[in-house]
């Protein structure tokens, strides 16, 4: 039990007052979030005659006593959470949309994979955000009753179904399994099976479920359960007394009461009356709290007002506010009870709606999303990548945000990714014109993982296209010997025969001789009476040089050099070593030891 918690929580009896751990459900398209969350809330009413599972607003809180009734694996576990609250929206988006205090709402996550179809680019997504977030997770393998040839055993729990399948389904399912461990590997993670886990610090529990049979659940519960009692009791055993602090889930119209608000509670108590502060598209506000509104229990579906009215809620809870003046309040606010300083609480929410866990650079891309977690989650992931952000904001692509693009100094940097938010008109039009057409990339998506390939690869190219623009216009090392019999011309230009002995020889270089005294300009390069543009190692050329004369600058038997600029020098020896071949960069080193012996910086 959490030192800490002690004093406050001795209030009635000697367990603490624990909230309800908040769970949210990711996973790619189609691989069973939503079936999972209604497989867990149906299953919780069939088995809940201990407890009947209570809908929230938003959320579902299956109590501790439903889950234990279920009788999953039970690891030894001693249990004094209440239960366990499950966001009603599964996604990617409603995680990284509802924070608390700056970081994800969300203390624990199932990671939904199809067993049948394996890791997907949303299953990885989900484990970057979680990662970024720090949020202890288990990954629901779903769809077992689908693995060829397993028979159902509805609402059992895995194990005791996996125990009457046959040796090739049994075989199969591990298979599966361990390709789901395999993957999680890759993105460094190790796992196992829930049963096969001793530690659910170090190892992530894997539990192969069915939304639609019920086998498995009953375990992915009690996994959860046992995560929150190892990593959480002490945050969660904080956090029960004191204001309300919660996260706005939506904002809506309810007929009779105007425009009210979703809200997830995480911390503390809120009660009607309270004066609550909550940021809207104009600033922060403060209202009273008139009424606290929760679904009515099915049963009594018929009473005509849908919701029951409380006087005060606790946290972990969904619940719907009713309060004047909420009609401009922003989805993902922080929601707080006024309790002294109203200042402080205006300047906390202020932080939290403008303040991103991101370092921005000098230089480097320009990111926008349509929430604060979001584009949290897609920074870290650049971050990570090792690719600097310039500007990260909430909202949609701009006018000004392609002109500041465009102005970008690092070609592979001008670009904005546009992360689950729209381009304004008049910007895609600005977009459209040829020179930003050009000069701007626009990268959109809802995947941090897809927009993030699409980058890498379009900065890449990028990348390869002007190294090799600048190789174009970098002068290499080359050395070559004047041959014998080969004087064509004496002067006017010169024309000798030379072999090229290492490096490239191109047009347009300066000579000089192996002591640095000058001889003249390269003007032609002509094999076999063709004039070429680059000569290389081996082959034996004509030259023309203008400004030479043969038996004067130079000789037959003579070694000449090209002499390369400066600052061609400190390009080539900074960052293009690797593409020199080894009798190349022997010929820079006997080409800068002719200047560096006179200075010993030159070209450094
Ligand atoms: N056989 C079987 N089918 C399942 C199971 N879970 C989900 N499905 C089916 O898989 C499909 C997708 O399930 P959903 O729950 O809608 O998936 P989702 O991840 O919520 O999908 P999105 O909300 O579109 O991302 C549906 O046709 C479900 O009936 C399962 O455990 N077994």
């Amino acid at each position: 039990m959490a030192k800490k918690s002690d004093k406050k929580s001795q209030s009635s009896s000697d367990n603490p007052k624990i909230r309800t751990p908040i769970v949210c459900v990711l996973g790619h398209v189609d691989h069973g979030k939503t079936s999972l969350l209604d497989r867990i809330r149906g299953s919780s009413v069939v088995s809940g005659e201990a407890g009947a599972i209570t809908q929230h607003i938003g959320a579902t809180v299956v109590p501790i006593e439903t889950i234990l009734a279920m009788g999953g694996v039970n690891k030894n576990l001693k249990f004094n959470i209440p239960g366990l609250l499950f966001i009603d929206t599964p996604g990617h988006h409603s995680f990284t949309t509802l924070r608390a205090r700056g970081g994800a709402l969300a203390d624990l996550a199932i990671v939904v994979v199809d067993i049948t179809d394996g890791f997907k680019p949303q299953t990885i997504e989900a484990l970057q955000i979680l990662r970024g977030c720090k949020t202890p997770f288990v990954m629901a393998a779903t769809k077992v009753d689908r693995i060829s040839g397993w028979r159902s055993f509805p609402s059992e729990t895995f194990l005791s179904s996996f125990a009457k399948q046959n040796q090739r389904v049994i075989d199969l399912v591990e298979k599966k399994t361990y390709e789901i461990v395999g993957s999680l590997a890759e993105h460094g993670f190790s796992s196992e099976r829930f049963d096969r886990v001793d530690d659910f610090a170090r190892t992530l529990a894997i539990v192969p479920v069915s939304a639609h049979t019920g086998e498995g659940i009953a375990d992915l519960l009690m996994v959860l359960i046992g995560l929150a009692q190892r990593y959480m009791e002490e945050s969660l055993t904080l956090a029960v007394d004191g204001p309300g602090s919660g996260t706005v889930l939506e904002v809506k119209e309810e007929k009779g009461l105007g425009a009210t608000i979703d809200v997830i509670l995480f911390d503390g108590t809120i009660s009607v009356g309270d004066e609550i502060a909550v940021a809207s598209s104009t600033g922060v506000i403060t209202t009273k709290v008139r009424s606290l509104l929760q679904p009515r229990p099915l049963k009594e579906i018929l009473i005509e007002d849908r919701f029951s009215r409380a006087k005060s809620v606790a946290a972990a809870a969904g619940v719907k506010v009713s309060a004047p003046g909420l009609d401009q309040v922003i989805a993902g606010s922080p929601v707080k009870v006024i309790d002294g300083n109203e200042n402080e609480v205006r300047e906390s929410i202020e932080r939290e709606m403008t303040e991103i866990n991101v370092t921005l650079s000098p230089e480097g891309l320009i990111i926008k999303a349509d929430t604060i977690g979001a584009l949290e989650a897609l920074c870290k992931e650049l971050t990570t990548a090792e690719i600097p952000v310039m500007r990260a904001e909430v909202g949609p692509v701009t006018r000004h945000d392609v002109i500041e693009a465009e102005t970008i100094k690092t070609p592979y940097y001008r670009s904005i990714i546009a992360f689950n938010t729209q381009v304004l008109p008049d910007a895609q039009d600005l977009l459209n014109e040829p020179i930003y057409a050009e000069m701007v990339e626009l990268f959109k998506g809802n995947v941090i993982y897809h927009v993030l390939e699409s980058f890498l690869e379009w900065r890449d190219d990028m990348k390869r296209h002007l190294d090799q623009k600048r190789f174009e216009q970098i002068i290499f090392p080359a050395k070559m010997v004047v041959l014998p019999d080969c004087v064509f011309r004496q002067n006017n230009p010169a024309v000798v025969g030379v072999r090229i002995l290492s490096g490239k020889l191109r047009n347009g270089v300066n000579l000089i001789r192996k002591d640095g005294k000058k001889v003249g300009q390269l003007k032609t390069i002509q094999l076999r009476k063709e004039n070429i543009q680059e000569a290389k190692a081996g082959d034996e050329v004509a030259i023309s040089i203008d400004g030479a004369t043969v038996g004067r600058q130079f000789d037959v038997n003579d070694e000449l050099l090209i002499n390369i600029p400066e600052r061609h020098v400190k390009v080539l020896e900074a960052e293009m070593m690797s593409h020199l071949t080894i009798d190349a960069r022997e010929v820079l080193d006997e080409f800068t030891r002719l200047y560096r012996k006179e200075n010993p910086f030159w070209g450094k």
